[in-house]
């Protein structure tokens, strides 16, 4: 019978550990990004103890002298990992300073961006007023992405300009459209396509971050206001979403040619950008950039973008799901090692016991002396001149065989080798089963 994710043709105690668990890849990122929910700020931070439902704030950005307007929100705007109180999860929160909301009706502008799930943009949960902060400041709360960076500082921190490779920039292109399309859609426009507000985890999966900000922020301006006011003409409002869609796909083309020529200047001379990408890149990504720099028209739209993305779109879906594949694989070993935990916990809670009701010698008779040979067998091998052999593959055999409750039998042998019993796995495991019934049975009610 094949154990589980065991290979068959190689020698268990040749195999390597990595076998039974987690890629070290995966783990080490897992653990960056737990780390990454639990960093305290640094001393001296002053951060308000909770705000509305939340506390334990850190903040994410780079400590500032002062606190400049923001470029995109015109007001300055700060980040800060905190945890809800409601749920112990870690949020995003992005704190726009010094706002006073003139009308809370403006809050409906977030309303219809709480629905939007979509695995490339990081959604909203809710936004806030809130004087916490020792001001009036506006609060929005997103998901909080650990160990996120960037595409500014993934790709723009660099002072020279250093070409893509085509397939990553054909990956964010075809995740970006993804969630454009959505937001379209959904008779929205993301209007910030900022590398700043772009979010990049792992490898190359990105997001759009800080969506519905600026809906709330001009909503409460002038311009926003007729259009959104109660009895105003609902084509007054179609019409300036279309307008924005089709800024989103001009920025979305900048954002393009920015990525594939290295560096944000080069959207200050455009024609020599787009002549370097026809001698770097295929014509199809000339192509593409073309059509979103074109002159906007009610005809340019997502549709067409995602036809011109095309077969690319192909290539993500397979990568995907060579991802998923490895994921899978790497789960189903963990899983694997969830139920062999379990196994030696009751093992755990059964030798050694000092004592069970009146009985002191309990873990040392019966079914239970055999468990306590069949530890010494797994845990405490010794090689022919009695040094600890400390090789995980048998203990991890072993465990499996034991799950499996086979007939294959070993041999157990008492610590003073003067006796020894020959035993099938299906009877230790019957052991193990009848012990573990007994000491559950004596659990108070
Ligand atoms: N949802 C999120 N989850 C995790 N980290 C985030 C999230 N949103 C932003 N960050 C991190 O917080 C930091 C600050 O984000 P912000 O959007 O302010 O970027 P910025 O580069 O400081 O831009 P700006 O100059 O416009 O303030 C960045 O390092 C970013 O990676």
């Amino acid at each position: 019978m094949p154990l589980p994710h065991l290979s068959r043709n190689v020698k268990s105690t040749h195999r390597g550990l990595q076998t039974f668990f987690v890629s070290d890849t995966i783990r080490e990122d897992l653990l960056n990004r737990t780390a990454e929910c639990y960093r305290l700020p640094p001393p001296e931070t002053h951060v308000p103890l909770e705000v509305h439902v939340y506390d334990n704030l850190c903040p994410l950005d780079e400590p500032a002298e002062s606190h400049a307007p923001n470029k995109i929100f015109g007001y300055p705007s700060t980040c800060f990992r905190a945890t809800s109180k409601k749920d112990g999860q870690p949020y995003m929160l992005r704190r726009i300073h010094d706002f006073r909301l003139e009308d809370e009706q403006a809050m409906s502008a977030v309303k219809a961006w709480q629905h939007i799930t979509h695995p490339n943009i990081v959604s909203l949960r809710e936004a806030f007023t809130t004087k916490q902060f020792g001001d009036n400041s506006l609060v929005f709360v997103y998901d909080f992405h650990p160990t996120a960076v960037t595409l500014l500082q993934k790709h723009f921190v660099q002072d020279h300009s250093v070409l893509r490779p085509e397939s990553m920039l054909w990956s964010y292109i075809a995740q970006i459209a993804a969630a454009l399309d959505t937001i379209h859609t959904n008779k929205l426009a993301a209007r910030i396509l900022e590398p700043s507000k772009i979010l990049v985890t792992g490898t190359n999966r990105i997001r759009l971050n800080g969506v519905s900000i600026l809906d709330l922020m001009t909503w409460t301006h002038e311009t926003d206001r007729a259009t959104h006011a109660p009895g105003a003409e609902p084509s007054a409002n179609a019409q300036m979403i279309a307008q924005l869609q089709q800024e989103d796909l001009l920025h979305f083309g900048q954002l393009i040619v920015s990525l594939a020529c290295g560096s944000l200047a080069s959207l200050h001379h455009m024609q020599e950008s787009l002549d370097l990408m026809v001698r770097q890149y295929s014509p199809a990504l000339r192509h593409m950039c073309m059509y979103l720099l074109s002159r906007p028209s009610p005809t340019k739209s997502m549709d067409d973008v995602m036809a011109l993305i095309g077969p690319r779109i192909l290539t993500e879906v397979s990568e995907l799901h060579l991802a998923n594949d490895v994921m899978l694989q790497n789960l189903s070993a963990e899983v694997e090692n969830g139920r062999l935990m379990r196994l030696i916990t009751a093992l755990g809670f059964i030798n050694e016991r000092p004592v069970l009701g009146m009985d002191s010698q309990w873990s040392e008779t019966g079914d239970r002396y055999i468990l306590k040979l069949f530890r010494d067998y797994v845990f405490h091998q010794c090689d022919d001149q009695g040094r600890p052999l400390l090789n995980f593959a048998h203990v991890l055999t072993c465990m499996n065989k034991l799950d499996a409750g086979i007939d294959e039998k070993i041999m157990l042998t008492s610590r003073d080798g003067q006796s020894c019993l020959v035993v099938a796995y299906r009877e230790i495991k019957l052991c193990l089963e009848a012990a573990l019934a007994e000491l559950t049975s004596r659990i108070p009610n």
